[in-house]
């Protein structure tokens, strides 16, 4: 397991450790700014090969523009960046044939069918030769479940359809990584979970995947890592399961004698509240055999003890406080 990724706020030099795992994407002393805006502000971004990395945040943190500077379709204020171990955007062309990407709706034509916009796609892949684009077209689609609406107009598409059809001319070739913005975004739960297939297939072939979204569930359902953006700037990236444990540690206790349970870890000095989940009993200063053996040795009947997870949720809510005070904006669809 790699350690979680720390804010250096180095530029890309040699004094710079070798991490462990060989990047995909990495950014150092991102910044964009629009007129008076800082969209993005001292992104350190570490993109591990063969993640999949969520970028999470809410409405407005800045992922959209920070994938946008990662292809090289926005040109950073200051700061670099470097895709597959080339430097964007000066080397976009380069780099972008191995990048499969959805960020915005492509500009699909209304009146033309899925498979025939995908024709026109397939067309401009540089790596694909004409006699290939048939089948590669047709494989696109298959991979995202739209092979029975192929010859349907795409005007006629809902959201899911489109998002899905968006997704494949993002595949219609191999790819080393692919860059998904909101993917899920206005998708009913059947399209959310073809989706997270789709990511998961592509992991499981070593393709490092970015995604971003506003939906915590959905980041802690389908990746590997992950950055949280907030106001611009990144304040927590690395591993999931180092991002989930980094909250305190508890242990969870399912007892019927649940008062019995908080009066004796209170007589022994141990830290305890009751919660609807059962008796939770924090383990910063006591580990939990500890804990196990003094409700044991006190009669209290314990049926299960499980280590309670700080969850994402929680971490989310703690890194971006004051956010949602400051506004409910995040509450809706993202832009
Ligand atoms: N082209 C632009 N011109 C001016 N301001 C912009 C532009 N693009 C983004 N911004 C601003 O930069 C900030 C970050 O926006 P960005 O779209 O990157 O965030 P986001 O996290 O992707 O949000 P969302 O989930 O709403 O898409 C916002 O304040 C946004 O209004």
């Amino acid at each position: 397991m790699t350690s979680t990724a720390v804010e250096t706020g180095a530029g890309i030099s040699d004094e710079v450790p070798a991490p462990a795992v060989p990047l995909a994407a990495r950014t150092r002393g991102l910044r964009k700014v629009y007129r008076s805006t800082v969209a993005v502000d001292h992104v350190d971004l570490d993109v591990p090969e063969g993640a999949v990395l969520g970028m999470l945040g809410p409405n407005g943190s800045g992922k959209t523009t920070t994938i946008r500077m990662l292809l090289g379709l926005v040109r950073p204020t200051a700061g670099e960046v470097e895709l597959l171990g080339r430097k964007m955007p000066e080397e976009s062309a380069h780099a972008l044939p191995d990048v499969g990407a959805l960020v915005e709706g492509p500009g699909f034509h209304p009146f033309l069918s899925g498979r025939d916009n995908l024709l026109r796609f397939a067309a401009a892949e540089p790596r694909l030769a004409s006699q290939a684009i048939p089948g590669a077209v047709d494989a696109a689609l298959d991979r995202v479940g739209l092979s029975a609406a192929a010859r349907r107009r795409y005007k006629g598409y809902s959201l899911g359809m489109k998002q899905r059809l968006g997704l494949a001319s993002a595949l219609l070739v191999p790819r080393r990584m692919v860059v998904l913005d909101e993917p899920t975004n206005g998708l009913d739960p059947a399209g959310t979970r073809e989706i997270r297939r789709i990511i998961a297939d592509l992991h499981a072939d070593g393709v490092t995947v970015v995604v971003s979204s506003h939906l915590l569930a959905e980041v802690e359902a389908t990746c590997t890592h992950v950055a949280v953006l907030q106001a611009g700037t990144v304040v927590a990236q690395g591993e999931l399961a180092d991002l989930l444990e980094s909250g305190n540690a508890a242990l969870l206790v399912r007892t019927p004698d649940a008062e019995q349970a908080v009066e004796t870890l209170r007589e022994n000095r141990i830290g305890v509240r009751l919660t609807p989940d059962g008796v939770r009993a924090d383990l910063t200063a006591t580990p939990a055999p500890r804990v196990l053996q003094v409700l044991v040795q006190a009669g209290v009947e314990v049926h299960e003890a499980t280590r309670a997870r700080t969850g994402l949720e929680d971490l989310f809510a703690r890194l971006t406080e004051g956010e949602s005070a400051a506004g409910d904006e995040s509450e809706g669809e993202a832009s």
